[in-house]
């Protein structure tokens, strides 16, 4: 069966939770891939023989992370496409000009169609300016993050996921600075001319990696109520520590009460940055079952796992989502 436009689903049934697979790169990582490298998670698809050779190890193992986070009820899912921007696989890869990169995204966006299904969404996922430089846990874009150009650093990856038909949303993941957030927000309908959501990169503290307070990310909307693209559908937090999500969220369904909000935690370990590793935490206090049903309550419309979080964690999150909604 063929699914509904997001906007539609999201607008008539105002009941429905979507949920979002879990953290691609970390469980490509889990599966043996070695994602440390410039382009992250993509590096599968950088790969000639991914492309060339049906049973490669990159190919069945991208493949049965998709099948898995099916499996688990997953009914929303990413490109893996995080660390794809033109500048990060033309400065990192043999691919160079932008009709190579062209190419690149299109056989990625079908393949993951193909992985999913005609049934399913397909998020076409956007890493932060940040993360191109390492910097979307530090929120620190220099001296004057005003004066980046975003829209020239984010174009040939939108524009390539704007014309796709494969592409349900696109995901600008993981923000961590309040310039790059009302970049986002001051693109028309010309510039983002499919439905997006902006998920941000959130201390456990509640705030912006770069300090700002979520009452002032939603001072940002609301000043800007008349002039917002029509194409932006939710706002939410990815990539921010398990136990704080559900507060988090809350505190941004205060401000925004009328906003469809998704949220995809960490799993509840913590990365030790200096050893380069992620620790089990001890303190892990909540379930699934607990945080889903305050994301609920709290205007989630979407909602997954981001790093670490494995099948086995959107199994239970997909358990919760069908009791509460
Ligand atoms: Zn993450």
């Amino acid at each position: 069966m063929e699914r509904p436009p997001l906007k539609e689903l999201l607008r008539d049934n105002s009941k429905q939770v979507l949920v979002l697979d879990g953290g691609q790169g970390t469980e490509l990582e889990n599966r043996g891939i070695n994602v440390a490298n410039p382009v992250w998670s993509t590096i599968p698809f950088i790969n000639e023989s991914f492309w060339l050779d049906k049973s490669s190890f990159y190919r069945n193992t991208v493949e049965d992370v998709f099948k898995d986070f099916i499996a688990s009820g997953a009914n929303i899912l990413m490109t893996i496409t995080y660390q794809a921007s033109f500048k990060s696989v033309s400065e990192n890869t043999p691919i160079k000009d932008l009709s190579q990169y062209n190419d690149l995204l299109t056989n990625i966006v079908k393949f993951c169609r193909s992985c999913i299904g005609p049934e399913r969404y397909l998020i076409g996922s956007i890493g932060p300016w940040g993360a191109h430089v390492c910097c979307e846990f530090t929120g620190d874009y220099g001296q004057h993050p005003e004066n980046i150009d975003y829209y020239q650093y984010f174009k040939p990856q939108l524009d390539n996921f704007n014309m796709n038909e494969e592409v349900d949303l696109i995901g600008f993941e993981t923000i961590p600075n309040i310039h790059e957030v009302e970049a986002i927000l001051s693109w028309d309908e010309k510039i983002l001319s499919k439905p997006f959501y902006i998920g941000l990169s959130v201390h456990k503290t509640g705030v912006l990696r770069d300090g700002t307070t979520m009452e002032e990310v939603a001072d940002l909307i609301k000043r800007r109520e008349d002039k917002l693209n029509p194409n932006f559908l939710l706002l939410g937090i990815n990539c921010v520590s398990f136990n704080e999500s559900a507060d988090i969220l809350q505190q941004l369904h205060k401000c925004l009460p009328n906003m469809p909000l998704l949220v995809y935690p960490n799993s509840g370990e913590i990365y030790d940055t200096e050893l380069k590793i992620w620790k089990q935490s001890a303190d892990k206090l909540h379930s699934w079952d607990s945080m889903v049903r305050r994301y609920i309550e709290n205007g989630a419309r979407i909602v997954g796992g981001c790093c670490r979080t494995s099948p086995k964690d959107i199994a239970e999150v997909s358990v919760a989502v069908d009791k509460y909604s």
